[in-house]
């Protein structure tokens, strides 16, 4: 069982239909810490999430939802193109004066809204499809949502390709709780958090922790711990495999800075064939370590 961002007809669907296993079943729930939760609770065997979007950015409610609560591990990553269209009541007439989407989605037509409904009233919703079914229920005039959602709920496009960018992309991941993890392939992410402590160079220390391994930063996003003002942490992607020597040796040098360090999974990346990490002298150093701690070398 697999759960995602509801109802029927997200991006968050299509995205969780293309990371599922043939006999996985789908459940959606109306919000991506309920969606995680129910993976905490063992209610479903993992969750599909939207973590991050070429225009707006990070989702910042997987990001929360990740950091806190029992421990989950994304295990499978996917990345979707994303494309709006206006859905509204069959042959509403009327000129449009409420329009409901997720804000990640209202922040990807905001151009589109402010030139072709500059007079409506932009309300958010818990998800795209969310807003369509509140279409649905007479409750908005139109929604932003996936072309797909037509399919779901009896609505008109009023228009299509709305989003300002052009190959526009949200990257989702499959989340389970921890256990056996993905075998390296070769092109894969890893993920954690860590909290910097409030001082000078402390962050720097942490990226200095990679660079000096060689490792690809690939993304960092900053949330506030909710504790005290000007605590962040630190959302921290990297290219490689926790089995990998040097980013298993990071990862434990990171854990030496902050020993709140969270793993947050490492799996294989959507693209194939990018993001290997350069192994070879920690192997060699490895065996040559080994020689002399056995009286075999120096
Ligand atoms: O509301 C949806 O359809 C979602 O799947 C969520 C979400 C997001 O969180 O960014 C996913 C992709 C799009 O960028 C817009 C909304």
């Amino acid at each position: 069982m697999l759960a995602y961002l509801g109802p029927q007809g997200t991006f968050t669907e299509q995205a969780a239909r293309g990371l599922a296993k043939p006999d996985d079943d789908l459940t959606p729930y109306d919000t991506v810490p309920a969606a995680l939760d129910a993976v905490r609770r063992g209610d479903v065997d993992a969750a599909c999430v939207p973590v991050e979007n070429s225009v707006e950015g990070a989702v910042p409610a997987t990001m929360d939802a990740l950091a806190s609560g029992d421990p989950l591990v994304a295990v499978g990553e996917i990345v979707l193109p994303v494309r709006f269209s206006i859905l509204v009541r069959p042959g509403s007439t009327g000129s449009v004066k409420t329009v409901t989407s997720h804000p990640h989605a209202l922040a990807q037509v905001r151009s589109w809204l402010a030139k072709n409904l500059p007079e409506a009233q932009v309300v958010p919703s818990s998800s795209t499809a969310a807003g369509a079914r509140a279409v649905l229920a007479g409750e908005f005039d139109a929604a932003v949502s996936a072309p797909v959602a037509v399919h779901h709920y009896p609505l008109e496009e009023l228009a299509t390709g709305v989003n300002d960018v052009e190959d526009a992309k949200t990257r989702f991941l499959l989340v389970e709780r921890p256990g056996t993890l993905p075998a390296p392939t070769g092109s894969d992410r890893t993920s954690v958090v860590v909290t910097a402590a409030d001082r000078i160079g402390a962050l720097s220390e942490l990226l200095a922790e990679l660079a000096l391994r060689r490792i690809n930063l690939t993304r960092i996003e900053s949330r506030p711990t909710k504790g005290r003002l000007g605590e962040y942490r630190f959302y921290i992607d990297l290219d490689g495999h926790v089995a990998e020597p040097a980013v298993g040796d990071a990862l434990a040098a990171l854990h030496r800075h902050c020993p709140e360090t969270r793993f947050l999974g490492s799996y294989p990346r959507a693209e194939a064939g990018v993001g290997k990490t350069d192994d070879s002298g920690f192997e060699a150093a490895a065996q040559w370590l080994t020689k002399i701690r056995t009286g075999n070398g120096a």
